[in-house]
């Protein structure tokens, strides 16, 4: 039986996946083989010693501590673009929420008191100048990351009759190939943010990216600009943010991550970090991720992980074994030789290298033994090795 231990709210059509003859899973679990999450923060100390692999049900991982995986040879997972159109469609509601004082509009109607249905009439009728917008069509928004997300918004902003410019700098082929050719690209984040009348970013915490929004860059916007941040808290700096608004050189800040610093201030339209929060997104991420710890945990496979090479070997006969070693030379050679001197043959393997880690699946005759495990394990290089299916 494999040990599925649970954070947050995953749902059920996910957790389904687990064949129960085979899986138990729960939020409460000792020793668990892998662990299933969203947004719990996981630092290394709370990864227990039987941990083989971490899924996270949702695009961002920078609530675990990946490196600390990487060096324990353990593969994080996340379900890339499953949530991608959940977050889109809140984008879509951000931009107008920023354009049409629907959130005034709504409080307004609902503090109205009227003594007839002719009053409530005469009041909105009368209330309505106060609550003027602007439309969508036509001007410009800049979509900073045009990944699973910013490239669906993309699109829906073209839909909208709006100009669309990106950057992205690390766009991959795949992403790229899905752009509309319509999306003007920007040579440099300041470009895009010096013409943009909407702002939205849609791009992974990092080192790299934390704070990439602070006042420099505020700084150029269009005065009746409006930043929309649905990626992550940490990429904008919020006091800067804060300064900008109440100096009137900035129309609006749409999150998806309320602060302290953004509390009370005017402009500000915070959600309590609903972009994935939607029954077809839950339901997507947790089937993908509970997909990808049953083909790791069962046949030793990698499909999505944000460490790991991917790595798919078709079940086959014979007993299989998972090695993970430092990405250096002359590791599988001999992992090979310890095999080759316990007289174990090798049906079929595959080998694959991601940044500082390699990773191999060997189909083999016969298991070996726990002396042959102990010889591989100890080899210099080796990070882990595990009989997937003995
Ligand atoms: N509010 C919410 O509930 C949700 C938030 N997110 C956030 O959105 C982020 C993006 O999600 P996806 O689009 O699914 O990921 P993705 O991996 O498909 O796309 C991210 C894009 O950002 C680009 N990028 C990286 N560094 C950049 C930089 N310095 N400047 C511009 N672009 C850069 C990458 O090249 C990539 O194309 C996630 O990492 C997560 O933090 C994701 C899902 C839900
Ligand atoms: O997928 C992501 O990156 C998200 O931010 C969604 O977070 P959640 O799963 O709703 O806690």
């Amino acid at each position: 039986m494999f040990r599925i231990r649970t954070y947050n709210q995953i749902a059920l059509r996910g957790l389904e996946r687990f064949p129960r003859d085979r899986f138990e899973v729960a939020s409460e679990l000792s020793e668990p083989d892998a662990l299933l999450l969203r947004s719990h923060p996981l630092g290394g100390a709370d990864i227990p010693p039987t941990v083989k692999a971490v899924a996270r049900a949702g695009a961002g991982v920078n609530n675990i501590d990946v490196a600390h995986c990487s060096a324990r040879g353990i593969p994080v997972f996340n379900t890339p673009g499953a949530n991608a159109n959940a977050v889109k469609e809140l984008v879509v509601a951000g931009l107008l929420l920023a354009s049409r004082h629907l959130r005034e509009g709504l409080d307004w109607v609902a503090g109205l008191r009227a003594d007839s249905e002719a009053d409530l009439h005469r009041q909105v009728e009368e209330g309505k100048k106060h609550f003027q917008g602007r439309e969508l069509r036509g001007r410009t928004l800049g979509v900073v990351g045009l990944g699973a997300i910013g490239s669906r918004v993309a699109h829906t902003a073209l839909s909208l009759d709006m100009n669309v410019i990106g950057y992205d700098p690390a766009l991959s082929v795949d992403a790229a190939w899905r752009l509309p050719s319509q999306v003007a690209p920007m040579a440099s984040l300041e470009a895009l943010l010096a013409r943009a009348d909407y702002v939205t970013l849609h791009l992974p915490l990092l080192d790299a990216t934390r704070n990439l929004i602070g006042a420099a860059q505020l700084a150029p916007m269009k005065e009746d600009a409006v930043l929309l941040n649905f990626a992550r808290q940490g990429i904008v700096d919020d006091a800067a943010v804060a300064e900008a608004l109440r100096a009137g050189k900035l129309r609006g800040f749409v999150t998806d991550f309320p602060s302290l610093a953004l509390t009370g201030v005017p402009g500000v339209l915070a959600l309590p970090h609903l972009g994935a929060s939607t029954g077809e997104s839950e339901e997507n991420c947790a089937v993908m991720a509970a997909e990808a710890l049953t083909d790791f945990l069962e046949n030793g496979n990698i499909r999505h992980s944000v460490n790991f090479p991917d790595l798919i070997l078709e079940p086959g006969p014979g007993v299989r074994l998972a090695v993970t070693n430092r990405n250096i030379p002359k590791m599988l050679g001999q992992v090979l030789s310890v095999l080759a001197d316990a007289d174990i043959n090798v049906i079929d393997m595959l080998n694959k290298s991601r940044d500082e880690l390699a990773y191999n699946l060997l189909d083999l005759e016969e298991e070996p033994t726990e002396a042959a495990m102990a010889r591989i394990r100890a080899l210099e290089g080796v990070v882990n090795a595990r009989l997937v299916r003995p």
